[in-house]
């Protein structure tokens, strides 16, 4: 334990020093050479006549015994130490003429003229000294000791054995969504009855980092050809979640199965089943994209043959077929994000983790992805992703989920959750430029009147260059109608252009996320009859999404 705790700072700073673990292992390798060869030389030095030294030598001795390359180095000594000893006992055969067989001297005629001589015939193989025996068993024994003590660290099965689960906060049923409540019944049922025909089921997936419970009780189930989202600010839990259903990070309670198998016990069945695009890139900088896609194809078991088709079909289809034999290294961050994507895609895994995958990539080169995307789900295989482009989540998923302090607070297609979550709409108008206008009354002046009179309680929200931004907070109004009033306007009005638009995705995700790392969270059950923080009159503050920068909602529909 000393010897550890003396020797990995320094080789964490060898490392650091030399730039790179490599040269860090390079030197730990050396220094262990010369702390082992430097015990075996004290323990030398100190083997001299005094009963002193030879004691603290026997204690070292038996203590460094442990040092696989002290026994080593001490075995080759002794070895060698033998060996002299018989040559010069050899020699003493040939001087006194006392050869017994063609091997052999004559040990007991050897031992009258020197009693050194007097070894067993194979001393090298005695327990005593100068035999190796004692190391050898030693060092055999240490090495399965380090070797279970390697697997109980890697498999955690420590914390298995002693690490009681804790115990998880009660959840307050009215602060469930329906949905979320509803998705884990259904997980519930499909992992009473039919685990297998799901690429991915959670149940009550939790994580603690000590204290600090980062993912609680999360429920969901991912289909084949399904694309699941999580969405969350910074530190929702989505990569944690990720990582547990990874096994990358021990799961503190509930249960996770890929393609039926569980990711506590079943783990190597799991990474058989899963592709994984992790938000750091995980590459070799060294090597090519293409060596790369190559080295990772070989990996997942595809055969020679089809490794060039592959490699190139993958990048055609996420756009970088001409850096293909760049080095990795020199590649753009985008176009890293972009290999990272292929690297999870080879294979014919049944689920696909995608953690912000077009971060950094520009929005053509993110069709690419996109298109990728929905391609391996077409191919029947689940993909879960996050990002945090509400239009990444719009376009690519099934369903998605956001989560807030590591629970699901909503979940459901898109258009579900805008439906449901829904607040209103924007009306946009674009009013004529000047020469065009009328003589009389000021136009900005005449629409605003003309809103105020046929829309419930209509709020400005901004008035920036002929360009009108109201929140319109009547629910119930149908969209014909809406475009019946203002197309009356546009005709009647100085009005170029309009727009009418729902709540957006990123506006309902706003709404969720402005509780992350609060104490309290959304009353779900409360924001079915009322919408969060709506207003109670127009005198009341807007809610926070309507004052957003003039980052206009998507077009519904136009003049
Ligand atoms: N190894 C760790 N030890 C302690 N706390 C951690 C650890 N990893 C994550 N956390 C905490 O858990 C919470 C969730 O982190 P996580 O990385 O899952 O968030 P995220 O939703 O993926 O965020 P991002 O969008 O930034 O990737 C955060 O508060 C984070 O600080």
């Amino acid at each position: 334990m000393l010897y550890g705790a003396a020797i990995l700072p320094l080789t964490y700073l060898l490392s650091l020093v030399f730039n790179g673990p490599a040269l860090g292992f390079v030197c730990y390798f050396f220094l262990n050479v010369v702390l082992g060869m430097l015990g075996a030389q004290v323990v030398e030095s100190l083997l001299s006549p005094t009963v002193e030294t030879t004691a603290v030598a026997d204690a070292m001795d038996a203590v460094l015994q442990f040092h696989p390359l002290y026994c080593l180095v001490t075995s080759v000594r002794y070895l060698n130490q033998i060996g002299l000893h018989r040559q010069r006992c050899f020699q003493m055969c040939d001087f006194y003429k006392i050869v017994y067989d063609e091997f052999v001297c004559d040990i007991r005629a050897l031992c009258e003229i020197d009693e050194g001589c007097c070894l067993p015939k194979k001393p090298n193989l005695t327990w005593a000294l100068p035999g190796v025996l004692r190391y050898l068993t030693v060092m055999f024994i240490t090495g399965i000791l380090l070797w279970i003590l390697l697997m109980v660290i890697e498999y955690g099965l420590l914390k298995q054995l002693f690490v009681r689960e804790k115990k998880l906060p009660p959840i307050d049923k009215n602060t469930i969504d329906e949905d979320v409540a509803a998705e884990a019944n259904h997980t519930h049922k499909v992992y009473k009855s039919s685990l297998h025909d799901q690429a991915l089921l959670a149940l009550k997936l939790s994580k603690y980092y000590g204290k600090y419970l980062a993912v609680n009780q999360i429920s969901f189930c991912v289909n084949d050809g399904e694309c699941f989202g999580l969405l969350g600010v910074n530190g929702a839990g989505k990569t944690t979640t990720f990582k547990m259903l990874m096994g990358d990070e021990s799961i503190s309670s509930g249960e996770a199965f890929v393609s039926g198998y569980s990711v506590r016990n079943k783990l190597h069945k799991v990474h058989e089943n899963i592709g994984y695009c992790p938000q750091f890139d995980a590459l070799f900088m060294e090597l090519t994209g293409r060596e790369t896609l190559r080295v990772f194809a070989l990996m997942r078991g595809l055969r020679m043959q089809y490794l060039e088709p592959i490699t190139e079909s993958f990048a055609s289809a996420l756009g970088f077929r001409r850096h293909l034999d760049k080095k990795v290294g020199q590649y753009s961050g985008g176009t890293r994000r972009k290999l990272n994507t292929a690297v999870a895609f080879l294979g014919k895994t049944r689920l696909i983790f995608v953690d912000e995958p077009t971060t950094g990539v520009d929005p053509a080169a993110k069709r690419h992805v996109w298109r990728a995307v929905r391609g391996v789900q077409r191919a029947g295989r689940g993909v879960v992703l996050t990002s945090h482009s509400m239009e990444e989540c719009e376009a690519l998923c099934s369903r998605l989920t956001i989560m807030v302090n590591g629970r699901f607070q909503c979940l459901g297609t898109p258009q579900h959750l805008k439906n449901k979550f829904s607040e209103g709409f924007t009306l946009t108008i674009k009013l004529k430029t000047d020469e065009n206008n009328k003589p009389g009354l000021d136009p900005a002046a005449r629409v605003k009147d003309f809103v105020n009179l046929n829309f419930k309680d209509p709020k400005i929200m901004e008035e920036y260059q002929g360009l009108l931004t109201y929140y319109l907070p009547d629910r119930t109004i149908a969209w014909s109608r809406m475009f019946g009033i203002m197309e009356r306007a546009k005709q009647e009005l100085e009005i170029e252009d309009y727009t009418i638009a729902q709540t957006t995705l990123e506006q309902i995700f706003l709404q969720f996320t402005k509780y992350q790392g609060h104490e309290q969270e959304p009353k779900i059950g409360e924001k079915q009859s009322e919408p969060i923080q709506k207003p109670a009159d127009t005198s009341q503050k807007l809610p926070d999404f309507t004052k957003r920068e003039p980052n206009l909602p998507k077009t519904r529909d136009t003049t």
